[in-house]
């Protein structure tokens, strides 16, 4: 169970604060595949990186299982972030390694860091990642350079690789911002997978909305660092949508 509150993000720029995160208050429990959408700009990325630890929040608190992760110690947050999987628009693999070494990489905080920097994984690390390259369909490109692999492929491995960390929570920053509409769909289909049968919180930025409503349980919008939204999909209506989008102010 997440449990944001009272969360706000200011960035101290050049041209003065810019606040981009204003008053958040939400509960996601286990299982949710939330898909936070709005305008570019809103927030999206910079609440995913809240609930990451990488960013620490002005002020408010990401409370998970019952740990403020936004005030640990380093030690204590590295040991969160093992069990957060991170997807990225951009795949984030290492082109020259094989598909199985990319998986393996989701091992790495498990080991203590001299045998990661050898790469030497243990026997359970094998079997983790290539049980993962096998639910993604990949296990025949094991050996495979990664970058000899398609778009959907290498955004398949990366999921992989986030679920051989075992986490219990994925984030993923607009997973198929980069694949055609086939590919885009194979990946939240993946991701969904993977949410129902491991039990597996999502919560992913998305702006494809038709995507967000076929794939996501739940749909929270951010409109310039405030929630707008906070429901099923069935519930958003075309009013929130519109004003989420500015479409009306757009089109006059
Ligand atoms: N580290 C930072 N320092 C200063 N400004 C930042 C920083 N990170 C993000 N911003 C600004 O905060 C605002 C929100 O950015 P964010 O990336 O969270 O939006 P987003 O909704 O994810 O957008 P997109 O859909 O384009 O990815 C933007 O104006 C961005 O320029």
């Amino acid at each position: 169970m997440i449990e944001v509150r009272n969360l706000n993000q200011t960035f101290y720029t050049a041209k003065g604060p810019l606040k981009v995160l204003m008053d958040i208050n939400l509960d996601i429990p286990k299982g949710d595949f939330v898909a936070v959408i709005g305008r570019s700009g809103a927030g999206k990325s910079t609440f995913l990186r809240t609930l990451n630890g990488l960013l620490i929040p002005t002020t408010g608190s990401v409370v998970v299982n019952g740990t403020d992760i936004t005030r640990l110690p380093k030690r204590e947050l590295q040991k969160y972030r093992r069990t957060v999987g991170f997807i990225f628009q951009q795949f984030n693999l290492v082109n020259r390694l094989s598909t199985l070494d990319n998986v393996l990489h989701g091992r790495l905080g498990y080991l203590p860091t001299w045998r990661g920097l050898l790469g030497l994984y243990g026997e359970a690390d094998y079997r983790i990642a290539r049980q993962q390259l096998e639910r993604v369909d990949l296990a025949a490109k094991e050996n495979a350079r990664v970058d000899s692999l398609s778009g959907g492929q290498q955004q398949r491995v990366a999921i992989a690789r986030a679920m051989a960390q075992q986490p219990t929570l994925m984030l993923a920053d607009e997973p198929a911002a980069n694949l055609d509409p086939v590919l885009s769909e194979e990946v939240m289909r993946t991701l969904r997978r993977f949410n129902e049968q491991d039990g597996v919180t999502v919560v992913i930025n998305i702006h494809a909305l038709d995507l967000a409503l076929k794939y996501a349980k739940r749909i929270v919008a951010f409109k310039r660092g405030r929630v707008v939204y906070d429901g099923s999909p069935e519930q958003l209506s075309e009013e929130v949508v519109d004003d989420l989008y500015e479409r009306k102010e757009m089109l006059a």
